[in-house]
C-alpha cells in the first residue's frame, strides 16, 4: 500500500526528524519516498537531507501534484499561516495527516477543502527508533483505505492506537508528551547516582535498562502496575523506604498533575483555534 507514495513533511523539526528517522530506518519506506519542507531554514532541509537521504525542498519548488501524503509538522501557532499557504496547491482527495497537538480535524478541513482526507495523529519523538505510540483519529470525511494507509505508515514508527478524536487530548497528556515524564524522571535518579559516586554514564544505563525491564513486565506479564509494585516492596525492605518518600514529597499527585495540566493545555489550544475560526467566519 505504501508502495511508491510520495510523503511530503510540511515542517522540519524535532517531530518531523524522529517520524523521517524512524520512518528510513523501517525501511519500509524509502529515503527518495520522503520530502520535506519548512518556512525558511535551508540549513535545516540541508542537515536532514545529509543524515537521512530525503529530499529537503523549499515550499516554491514543491510539486504538490506529485505528492500522496502531506504531515503537517509545524507548530500549532504557525498552522493558520500554514494552511493559507496550501490551501490554493492542495486538492481536496489528497491525504494530510497533522502531528498538532489540539488542533482539530475540523478546523483542517475548514481551511483547506470540504471533504479532505485528513487524520490527526499523535505520535511521540521515541519515532526516532520506531517505539513511538502514536495514536490516529480520522475527519468526517476521510476514506476508510486512508485510514488503513496511515495505520501502514504510522507501523513503520511504532504502535498505531485507532482512538475517537475526543481522547486525543487525554493521549497527547499520556504519550505524545510522556517521553518528557520519564527524561525528567530519568534526570532526577541520575542526579542521585553521581551524589553517590557512580559515573554519570553508567547511571544513565542502569536507570535506562530499569525503565525498560519495567515497561516489558507490563507488556508481557499479565499484571497490573499495582500488582508488580507489590512484589518489589518488601516490608520494611529499601523500596517501601523510597515509595513513603515519594508519597510525602507529592510523587503520585505531581505525576497525576502532569497528565492533568498537559491534556489542559492540549484542550485549550483546541479552544483557541475554534474561537478564531468563528472569529474569522464572521469576518
Ligand atoms: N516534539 C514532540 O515531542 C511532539 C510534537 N508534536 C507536534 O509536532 C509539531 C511540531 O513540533 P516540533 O517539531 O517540536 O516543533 P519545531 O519548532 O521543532 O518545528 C516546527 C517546524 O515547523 C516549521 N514551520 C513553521 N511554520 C511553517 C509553515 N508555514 N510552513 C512550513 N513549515 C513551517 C518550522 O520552520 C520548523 O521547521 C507541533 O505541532 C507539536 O504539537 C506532536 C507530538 C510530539
Ligand atoms: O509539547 C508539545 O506541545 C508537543 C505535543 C506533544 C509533545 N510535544
Amino acid at each position: 500500500m505504501l508502495h511508491n507514495r510520495k510523503i511530503a513533511f510540511i515542517g522540519a523539526g524535532s517531530m518531523a526528524e524522529a517520524m523521517i528517522s524512524g520512518l528510513v530506518q523501517s525501511k519500509k519506506i524509502l529515503p527518495e519516498q520522503v520530502i520535506v519542507t519548512n518556512r525558511s531554514n535551508e540549513e535545516r532541509l540541508i542537515t536532514l537531507e545529509n543524515k537521512y537521504g530525503i529530499s529537503g525542498i523549499k515550499r516554491e519548488k514543491l510539486q504538490f501534484d506529485q505528492i500522496d501524503i502531506f504531515i503537517l509538522a509545524m507548530k500549532p501557532k504557525d498552522v493558520e499561516n500554514a494552511l493559507k499557504g496550501l490551501k490554493g496547491q492542495i486538492k481536496q482527495n489528497q491525504l494530510i495527516l497533522s502531528v498538532l497537538a489540539g488542533i482539530p480535524t475540523s478546523y483542517i478541513e475548514q481551511n483547506l477543502h470540504k471533504g479532505q482526507q485528513v487524520v490527526r495523529v499523535m505520535p511521540n519523538t521515541s519515532s526516532t527508533i520506531g517505539e513511538s505510540a502514536t495514536a490516529i483519529s480520522p475527519g468526517h470525511e476521510t476514506a476508510a483505505e486512508n485510514v488503513k494507509v496511515t495505520q501502514e505508515l504510522l507501523q513503520c514508527i511504532g504502535e498505531v492506537y485507532l482512538i475517537e478524536e475526543k481522547d486525543m487530548d487525554i493521549f497527547t497528556g499520556l504519550a505524545g508528551s510522556g517521553p518528557a515524564y520519564f527524561y525528567y524522571l530519568m534526570e532526577h535518579m541520575e542526579q542521585q547516582g553521581v551524589i553517590a559516586g557512580l559515573d554519570v554514564e553508567t547511571t544513565r544505563q542502569i536507570i535506562a535498562q530499569t525503565i525498560v525491564g519495567a515497561a516489558k513486565m507490563i507488556q508481557q506479564q499479565d499484571e497490573t502496575p499495582t500488582v508488580l509494585r507489590e512484589k518489589v516492596t518488601s516490608p520494611n525492605g529499601t523500596t517501601a523506604a523510597g515509595l513513603k518518600a515519594l508519597d510525602e514529597h507529592g510523587g503520585g499527585i505531581a505525576i497525576s498533575k502532569a497528565v492533568e495540566h498537559a491534556t489542559k493545555r492540549s484542550k485549550e489550544i483546541s479552544a483557541k483555534i475554534q474561537d478564531s475560526l468563528l472569529v474569522s467566519s464572521f469576518k
